[in-house]
């Protein structure tokens, strides 16, 4: 059973909008998803349907296999989540913060405890919220989304704005969450390279339509796929027709000539083809292309 799972999700802010456009989402129970895509690609918007902040209006929203509409509590229970922002009070303490939150959910006073220690705040003592790093505060903000003891997490960009240090620690933490506790996470981001080390599942998403899901196993085979040979001879363009006069795609990029990826058999085969030719190769290397690369190609940036 997919834990979120939505079928096209359509939604307009405005009658000229097509904010999202049959969107697509399988979240997969035990999974950390990472929802990517550039800024305004409809990343929040996804995430509040799937909330219940914005009202739904064409497709279907399944939280473990639940209609959101007629199951609103049941639904909300399950989820916990952090879209923009935490809202804290900048002149109470994190127990005190909690323990607002804690009297709401009716949940027991142990539980704020708890919490702080599984998000790495057990020891802040008297210091008021607002003397917290932005880091601390994105923590603080999940151990609230956490009090209702939630099975998956929704979190809007929360590295966002976070030096390296409080990137490791939010990864850290949410790697924890899922391995030791079980709980799904759909995190977002603009940046593949932030949430690449944390993920299993990825979704991208731009102008509101989803252009890959998938293991990020799947993605990286893309991203294999992508790379190519780069060479270098002393005659450029009469290399080039001899490797097509061989049925190899070689073109000339920037002042160099690209092919698809190769075999190291090809390769040295290819090498011998330009020499008998009484071409000097000066360069023969692999290119692989990064993950971001193929993101940015995906999203045409
Ligand atoms: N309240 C609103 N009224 C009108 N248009 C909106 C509103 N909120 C978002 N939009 C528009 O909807 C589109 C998707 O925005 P959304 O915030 O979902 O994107 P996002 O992927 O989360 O981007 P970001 O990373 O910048 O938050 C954008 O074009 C945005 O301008």
């Amino acid at each position: 059973m997919y834990c979120i799972e939505t079928s096209e999700l359509s939604y307009q802010y405005s009658r000229q909008g097509n904010e999202l456009n049959r969107v697509n989402l399988r979240v997969k129970e035990g999974s950390i998803y990472g929802f990517l895509g550039p800024n305004g690609a409809g990343k929040t918007t996804t995430l509040k349907l799937i909330l219940g902040l914005l009202k739904k209006q064409q497709g279907q929203i399944k939280v473990f296999g639940e209609d959101f509409d007629p199951h609103r509590l049941s639904v909300l229970s399950k989820i916990g989540s952090l879209i923009e922002s935490p809202s804290l009070y900048s002149q109470l303490t994190a127990t005190e913060n909690l323990s607002v939150w804690q009297k709401l959910y009716s949940c027991p006073k142990t539980r704020i405890q708890e919490v702080l220690e599984l998000v790495g705040l057990g020891q802040t003592g008297a210091k008021k919220a607002g003397q917290f790093s932005l880091g601390m505060k994105q923590r603080l903000g999940i151990a609230t989304a956490l009090l209702h003891s939630p099975s998956v997490l929704v979190l809007d960009e929360p590295t966002n704005g976070l030096d390296p240090s409080g990137m490791v620690e939010m990864r850290e933490l949410l790697k924890r969450l899922n391995k030791e506790h079980g709980i799904t996470i759909l995190i977002s981001s603009h940046l593949l390279s932030e949430i690449e080390k944390l993920v299993t599942e990825v979704g991208i998403i731009n102008q509101g339509k989803i252009l890959f899901e998938g293991s990020l196993g799947e993605l990286m085979q893309r991203q294999r796929s992508a790379g190519g040979i780069r060479l270098d001879t002393n005659n450029n363009a009469a290399a080039i027709e001899r490797l097509i006069a061989q049925g190899l795609d070689a073109r000339q990029e920037q002042d160099k000539i690209v092919l698809p990826l190769l075999a190291r058999s090809e390769i040295a085969q290819l090498n011998r083809e330009l020499v008998q030719h009484e071409l000097d190769v000066y360069e023969i290397s692999t290119v692989e292309s990064d993950l971001e690369s193929i993101f940015m190609t995906l999203t045409h940036l």
